[in-house]
């Protein structure tokens, strides 16, 4: 496995590059690079049913939306971000696409490479998982290049994914579902952890949206911490908790047997195993 950290310069795209499906991922993903300064006028969306909102920010930054690919000739990549249910109805919308070879990036859970050239045909594939902090240039994405990739296709998928935030490179794609549960599906456990932190809080009397604002600002404080810290998680744990204090009393709880850590891997597994049946 190699790991690497997005650059500073700004996203270079070698030619077109054709986004099928703009929803939660595809359009957080289309907004990084967007944001990380990519040419707005070599991006193509293709999207069934855009929202106003992809249209407005079409018509702003100046990609273009269409509804299906007939005429969309030349793609150097395919960022392929439908569910994975669509992956057949997808193909066949995207075989104009196809037609001129592009590397196809896929998002899709669950989906091999051998899923994903049996769908669409011979082409180069890089299977991948990101995870929707790529809005904000904090994503992770691990990558597994298929049969046929090339050195040179590796590192354009490398700069694509980049650009959105941190990747890792897996030489067995075995591991991918694992990843899956860990970072593709894990800004939901965060989030969902913040919802309860707000909810325990009201519960313990106070106004709602205090609890809401304390809740967030933990979390994101606590993320941004462990970003810029060069110390543990545990370590950073261990810097909040006093010998027999407050924090102490509430990971007695947490920490104790039956407390998160087997939840925690009874929910992965779950999520392992559902990307599994996909
Ligand atoms: N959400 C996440 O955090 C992550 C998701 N993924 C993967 O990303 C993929 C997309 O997930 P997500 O963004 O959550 O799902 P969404 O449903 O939000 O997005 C899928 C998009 O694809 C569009 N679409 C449907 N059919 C086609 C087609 N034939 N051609 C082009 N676009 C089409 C949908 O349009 P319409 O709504 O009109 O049907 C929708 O906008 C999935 O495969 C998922 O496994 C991976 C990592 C993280
Ligand atoms: O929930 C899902 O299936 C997708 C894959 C990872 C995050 N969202």
């Amino acid at each position: 496995m190699t790991s690497s950290t997005a650059p500073s310069s700004p996203l270079a795209l070698p030619g077109t590059l054709v986004l099928a499906g703009a929803g939660k991922m595809g359009g957080a993903m289309l907004r990084g690079w967007l944001e990380a300064g990519a040419d707005a006028s070599l991006i193509t969306v293709i999207d069934p049913k855009p929202s106003d909102e992809l249209q407005a920010l079409a018509a702003k930054k100046g990609f273009s939306v269409r509804p299906d690919a007939d005429g969309v000739r030349d793609a150097a990549v395919l960022v392929l971000a439908v569910k994975p249910q669509m992956l057949a109805e997808a193909a066949h919308t995207l075989a104009p696409v196809m037609a001129s070879s592009p590397l196809v990036v896929s998002i899709l859970a669950g989906k091999t490479v051998g899923d994903l050239s049996g769908a669409l045909g011979a082409a180069p594939i890089v299977r991948s998982m990101p995870n929707t902090p790529s809005a904000v240039g904090r994503g992770i994405t691990a990558g597994f290049a298929g049969p046929g990739v090339s050195p040179a296709q590796v590192a354009l998928t490398t700069s694509l994914l980049q650009a959105v935030g941190e990747v890792v490179w897996l030489d067995d794609e075995e591991l991918m579902d694992a990843v899956t549960a860990v970072s593709g599906s894990g800004p939901a456990y965060v989030f969902w952890l913040t919802e309860c932190m707000a909810a325990a809080g009201e519960k313990l009397g106070l106004p709602a949206e205090l609890a809401a604002s304390l809740a967030r600002a933990t979390v994101s404080g606590a993320g941004e911490l462990m970003h810029q810290a060069s110390e543990t998680p545990a370590t950073l744990r261990q810097n909040v908790t006093s010998p027999g204090g407050t924090t102490a009393a509430a990971l007695e709880v947490l920490m104790a047997e039956g407390g998160l850590a087997p939840l925690m891997a009874e929910a992965l597994t779950a999520a392992r195993d559902r990307a599994r049946e996909l």
